[in-house]
Parts: structure tokens; C-alpha cells; sequence
């Protein structure tokens, strides 16, 4: 990126959004995000709302690469995508995987708070029943430690499990389940995801040998060119996912999946189905299972109607202030 636009410039063009979800996911009911329209078009800032600037100012910088550069050219006019399951029971999983059109791949949440084994087994189970023949990753977002995570593999083992995204916390964590589980022979792929888009250095999973592929997220990395460049450099298979953003975040995950070399899994790119409204009617959801390359904008009356009140607006302006100097600093 040459020069970042100054704070007043970032707060002109800037609407901020509260989006209702259909199911709680990662704890979240509603979604908030700042959504910038500038030359390029449109880009989204909506990093989780506990992270503190550090953090979040990488998300930052790929909203402003998304709405003041714009992206790199796609090799590819569409991207496949998962449907994304979140913790529910298994009475629910039939509804929930109704709202996706995409089946061939079905990524289910594990390891939630306050449930047990039994219910993990339960959910997979069920999608196994309703899908004999999808491709089913599970995620754990580090919920284990390694007796945990050992004996939930070996118990899911059974259902043909894709790949295990962040059993357990940590690269040495990862390394040490990786390990284990081709010792015994389980035959499921470990993905790294918070190892990847948490750590200092997003490099470390692969030369620590900690994990047979890496998800990616446009807006944790810093930007669609950043992300690319941690692929080139890590030399694992990807797979794009989104942040839970609304459209227009999807849409820069989007991006980044059809500028890949490579693109050999199917991308977590449909949680657009998880919302219940969008900041465009043109949402950005998948047909037949992918995701066709287009441009999103932002309808003006649906940026109304989703408008956060004074207070929430006040908070992520300040927000906004403290990530850009944060970047200003990280740039000089
Ligand atoms: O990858 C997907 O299928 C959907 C996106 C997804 O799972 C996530 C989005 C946002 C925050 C994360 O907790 C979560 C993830 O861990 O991958
Ligand atoms: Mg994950």
C-alpha cells in the first residue's frame, strides 16, 4: 500500500452496522461492522469486538486495501465453498444446513463451551446421516488440550473427517497432535487457523511442520496481498475462510480465493447464510455450491436501517483512530 488515507478521509466515507445473525456463532448474535466506500469500492473493518488495536489494525489495512487499492487480478471467476455449521444439536443441524446452498463440504463447529464429547458426536453424526457422501472438516478453534483433542479424533475418526482445524492451542500443541495422530493412524489432515492469523509470525506453523495446510482470512492477515504472500511463503495448501463478515468482507475473502495459484479446498466463504440481513440485496451468497466473482456495494437504505445508534458509532470511530495509528506506526 503507498499511503494511507488520513483519519478525516477514513471517516467520511465510513457507515457502521449491526447485522442480526440466525444462530448464535462464537458467541455473537449480532455483527457488528464499519464498512468504508472509497475509490476502489467497498471495504469492511469489523474485527471481533474485544480485540485491541494491535490486533485489529490488520484488519484495518485490508479494508483500506479493499476500498483504496482494490485487489489483484483473479486467476479463477468463481470459488467453492463449505457450509458452516455452528455448535447446535443434532435437531437443528438438518435446518441450519437448509440455509446453505452449498453441500459438498460442510465444516462443523467442535469443542464448544459448556458441551461435552457426546455432543460433537452427535452433530457430526448427524450431518454424516443427511450427507453420506460431503466432505466434513471439523473446527475446535484450540477448545482441546491433547488428551481431549486425542480422544475426540479418535471417537470422530469414523465419520472420514477431511481435515481437524485448530484442535488444540499453540504451534507446539499442533505439532505434538499432528504427530500423534499419524502415529496411530487416523488418517484426518490438521489445518492451523488461530496459530496462523494470531502469532507474531504467520510463517512458524510451517517451518514448525505443525499442521498439513493453513486457513486464511483476508482481514485478521492484513489484506488480500498479504494473505497471498503468507501462501507463497508457507508453502502449504490454503483454505480461505471468512471472519463472519457481511457481503462486503466476504467479498475481499472472495478476492483472495480467486487470486490463489492454487486453490484446492473448498472456501468458508457461505456465512452470508448465517445472517438474517445484509447490507445489499445483491447478497454475496453461494449458487450451486461456489461463490461467483462480482462487485458488492452497499445499498444506501439498508446501511440506514442497520445503523448502530450514537454511542456504538462513537465507540468505533474511536476505534478506527487508535488501529490507523497503530498502522501509521507499523508503516513508518
Ligand atoms: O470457515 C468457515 O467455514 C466459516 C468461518 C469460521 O468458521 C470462523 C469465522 C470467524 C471467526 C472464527 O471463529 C471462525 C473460525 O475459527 O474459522
Ligand atoms: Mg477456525
Amino acid at each position: 500500500m503507498n499511503q494511507l488515507p488520513d483519519l478525516d478521509e477514513l471517516l467520511d466515507a465510513s457507515h457502521v452496522v449491526s447485522l442480526p445473525m440466525t444462530v448464535q456463532f462464537r458467541g455473537v448474535r449480532h455483527r457488528e461492522a464499519m464498512l468504508f466506500e472509497g475509490p476502489a469500492g467497498w471495504g469492511e473493518f469489523s474485527p471481533f469486538l474485544e480485540y485491541g488495536a494491535p490486533e485489529a489494525s490488520s484488519w484495518l489495512r485490508s479494508a483500506i486495501e479493499a476500498a483504496w487499492e482494490g485487489y489483484p487480478e483473479p486467476v479463477r471467476g468463481s470459488v467453492p465453498v463449505n457450509a458452516t455449521l455452528p455448535a447446535v444439536g443434532p435437531e437443528r443441524v438438518e435446518a441450519v444446513l437448509a440455509s446453505y446452498d452449498a453441500t459438498h463440504t460442510i465444516k462443523v463447529k467442535v469443542a464448544e463451551k459448556g458441551q461435552d464429547l457426546s455432543q460433537d458426536v452427535a452433530r457430526v453424526a448427524e450431518v454424516r446421516r443427511l450427507l453420506p457422501e460431503a466432505a466434513i472438516r471439523i473446527d475446535a478453534n484450540a477448545g482441546w488440550d491433547h488428551e481431549a483433542a486425542m480422544e475426540a479424533l479418535e471417537a470422530l475418526a469414523g465419520f472420514s473427517l477431511q481435515y481437524a482445524e485448530q484442535p488444540v492451542p499453540g504451534i507446539g500443541g499442533l505439532a505434538r497432535v499432528r504427530a500423534e495422530v499419524q502415529r496411530r493412524g487416523l488418517g484426518i489432515l490438521i489445518a492451523a487457523d488461530e496459530s496462523v492469523r494470531k502469532e507474531s509470525d504467520p510463517l512458524a506453523v510451517a517451518r514448525a511442520g505443525a499442521a498439513d495446510l493453513i486457513v486464511i482470512k483476508a482481514q485478521p492477515l492484513g489484506g488480500v496481498r498479504r494473505a497471498i504472500d503468507i501462501v507463497r511463503d508457507a508453502g502449504l495448501p490454503a483454505v480461505v475462510s471468512s471472519a463472519l463478515d457481511t457481503s462486503i468482507g466476504l467479498r475481499q475473502g472472495a478476492a483472495l480465493a480467486a487470486a490463489l495459484p492454487e486453490l484446492p479446498y473448498a472456501c468458508g466463504l457461505a456465512t452470508g447464510s448465517l445472517f438474517s440481513s445484509d447490507i445489499t440485496t445483491d447478497r454475496f451468497i453461494a449458487v450451486n455450491g461456489s461463490l461467483q466473482l462480482r462487485d458488492i456495494a452497499a445499498d444506501p437504505r439498508l446501511l440506514r436501517r442497520h445503523a448502530v445508534g450514537t454511542e456504538r458509532r462513537t465507540w468505533w470511530r474511536q476505534r478506527l483512530a487508535g488501529c490507523l495509528e497503530e498502522l501509521q506506526r507499523s508503516t513508518d
